[in-house]
């Protein structure tokens, strides 16, 4: 069973025993999220990370979910992107479409990839763009404290560096303040050239999930999550605080290996 803990700032945190129980605790979050916001809102706008997270979402295109869930409400988005053809092996979008997309009645046109016969700094300008129309026409909601997209929900995974999406630790992007969507040409992990959601629209969501797994990562997730003073200031996955939102850690053992957990509640 998952050990469940209120933390602060730093939002609740799900320990489980084995991948198969995260992946079906992530699954049922997921699922609840989504009808809370169709109930509410029509529909649910939703953005997605690349790596270890796409698989570990599985079990939302196996029974009940693939039934039950409203997947012709659901609106695609990426949290980060590699400036890749969508046909490459290292695009988020085709992780997500071979692992997710192809396999559940999303709707194609609710599908927002980039556009990738650009430069990254274009790819990202026209991210943005068209965020800024479904934002208009409310698919995405806006912050009421801030003027960025609210999305419903901003699933994350992280790297061994702390790096979540592609803000990558001592980037200069982690600075961005004025734009949703921005780009980098020199990510330390391959490819290069990315586009990423910046700060201020990560934790502007009603809801963030962060998915961690392996031991490889415990470190990075001690500073990340526990009270490590300024050694955890500037690590990006720290930096990931909903002003208003939920945030959820969703942990394996392995990951959780290094974390203070005599502050959890079961
Ligand atoms: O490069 C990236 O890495 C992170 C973490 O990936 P993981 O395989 O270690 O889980 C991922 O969240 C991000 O979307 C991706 O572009």
């Amino acid at each position: 069973m998952a050990v469940s803990g209120a933390r602060n700032e730093r939002g609740e945190v799900r320990i489980h025993e084995s991948l198969d129980e995260l992946s079906t605790d992530l699954a049922y979050h997921i699922a609840e999220l989504s009808e809370a916001s169709v109930k509410e809102r029509g529909v649910f706008a939703i953005a997605l990370s690349g790596g270890s997270l796409v698989g570990l979402m599985g079990k939302l295109c196996e029974p009940p979910y693939n039934k039950t869930v409203d997947w012709a409400k659901w609106y695609i988005f990426w949290a980060d992107e590699r400036v890749v053809a969508k046909n490459h092996a290292d695009s988020n979008y085709k992780l997500a479409k071979d692992g997710l997309l192809s396999k559940v009645p999303i709707v194609p046109s609710h599908v927002h990839s980039i556009n990738d016969s650009v430069s990254a700094e274009e790819a990202a300008d026209d991210y943005e763009f068209g965020i800024r129309q479904l934002v208009k026409t409310r698919v995405v909601s806006v912050s009421e404290i801030s003027d960025c997209p609210k999305f419903d929900l901003i699933l994350l995974g992280m790297g061994p560096d702390g790096h979540v999406a592609s803000l990558f630790p001592t980037h200069s992007v982690l600075n961005e303040r004025d734009e949703w969507v921005t780009f980098i040409t020199d990510s330390p992990k391959p490819p290069p050239e990315r586009i990423t959601f910046t700060l201020p629209v990560i934790n502007s969501a009603s809801n963030v999930a962060v998915v961690v797994t392996g031991e490889s990562k415990a470190e990075a997730l001690h500073l990340a999550i526990d009270d490590v003073g300024p050694d955890g200031v500037s690590l990006p996955a720290r930096m990931v605080q909903p002003t208003k939102g939920k945030l959820v850690w969703f942990l394996d053992k392995p990951a959780a290996s290094k974390l203070d957990c005599s502050q959890f509640s079961e």
